[in-house]
């Protein structure tokens, strides 16, 4: 069919007499950065978590590298390539920087966050792999210097960026990030900023929800605008940026 890594289609989610998310479609296509934004409430969050796999969607369908996907759990996605972040930090506080981004690798190989947390035994090749593997990674992002360190020791900015080493270890096709710009001082937004264009220039793929307005039109490809649960646009960072019906929409919110 067609060649997106992602296709959502006419995705949907009532809540009780809610309808969060209503038929919403579009694609994200492999080595893009795409953005999902809108106002407080407008289904984000929602739509973000039936991609997931967190919750099930009532309507619609989400393929992934062409195959359906509806219905799958979030270690299952991690199989098949398409990890995730949170909008809080979910690091093993007392383990090693090393050892949290080793978690990501292990999830791809075992299928679960937990077993792999509580360290599941896994072959002596495959343990020195993950290691190698978390280590460059660190070193693509620029954390080698602090693989040693604890996780929890570090400032909230850092922990964001290992969260992301995490996510990509397992080289992904996709991933999806959870308002990462979320908590970050400005220098810890512009480092993040830089390092994710650097993983794009690497050839990853994202797909992300993030509030902070100046990231979304300095780092995405495209944009997708969500208000009361439907797509109300969706484009380039300057045709969104001056698009009537978002600006109506953020109108006594955020200036666009
Ligand atoms: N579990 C739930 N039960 C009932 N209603 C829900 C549930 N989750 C979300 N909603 C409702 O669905 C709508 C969309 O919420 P959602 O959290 O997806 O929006 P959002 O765009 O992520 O918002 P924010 O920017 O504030 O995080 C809201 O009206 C919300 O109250």
């Amino acid at each position: 069919m067609s060649a997106m890594l992602l296709e959502v289609e006419r995705l949907s989610k009532s809540f009780g007499g809610v309808q969060a998310v209503q038929d919403v479609s579009f694609g994200v296509a492999k080595g893009e950065m795409v953005a999902v934004i809108g106002p407080n409430g407008a289904g984000k969050t929602t739509l973000f978590n039936m991609i997931s796999g967190v919750i099930p969607p009532t309507g619609g369908s989400v393929r992934f590298q062409g195959g359906v996907i509806n219905g799958k759990k979030p270690h299952e996605l991690a199989m098949l390539g398409m990890t995730r972040t949170f909008q809080n930090l979910q690091l093993f506080s007392d383990m090693t920087v090393l050892e949290n981004v080793m978690v990501g690798f292990h999830t791809r190989l075992t299928g679960g966050i937990f077993s792999a947390g509580f360290r599941l035994p896994l072959a002596r090749r495959e343990e020195k792999q993950a290691q190698e593997q978390a280590f460059s990674c660190l070193e693509q992002i620029g954390l080698a210097h602090l693989a040693w360190e604890r996780a929890g020791t570090l400032p909230y900015g850092t922990q964001r960026l290992v969260e992301i080493a995490r996510a990509a270890v397992s080289r992904p096709s996709l991933i999806l990030l959870d308002e990462p710009m979320a908590g970050l001082n400005p220098q810890e937004s512009k480092q993040l900023v830089d390092v994710l264009l650097a993983m794009r220039e690497q050839g990853f793929t994202f797909l992300f929800v993030e509030h902070d307005m100046e990231t979304v039109m300095a780092i995405a490809d495209r944009i997708v605008v969500l208000d009361y649960g439907k797509k109300i646009a969706e484009g380039a960072p300057e045709e969104i940026a001056r698009h009537p019906d978002v600006i109506k929409a953020y109108l006594g919110e955020e200036a666009v």
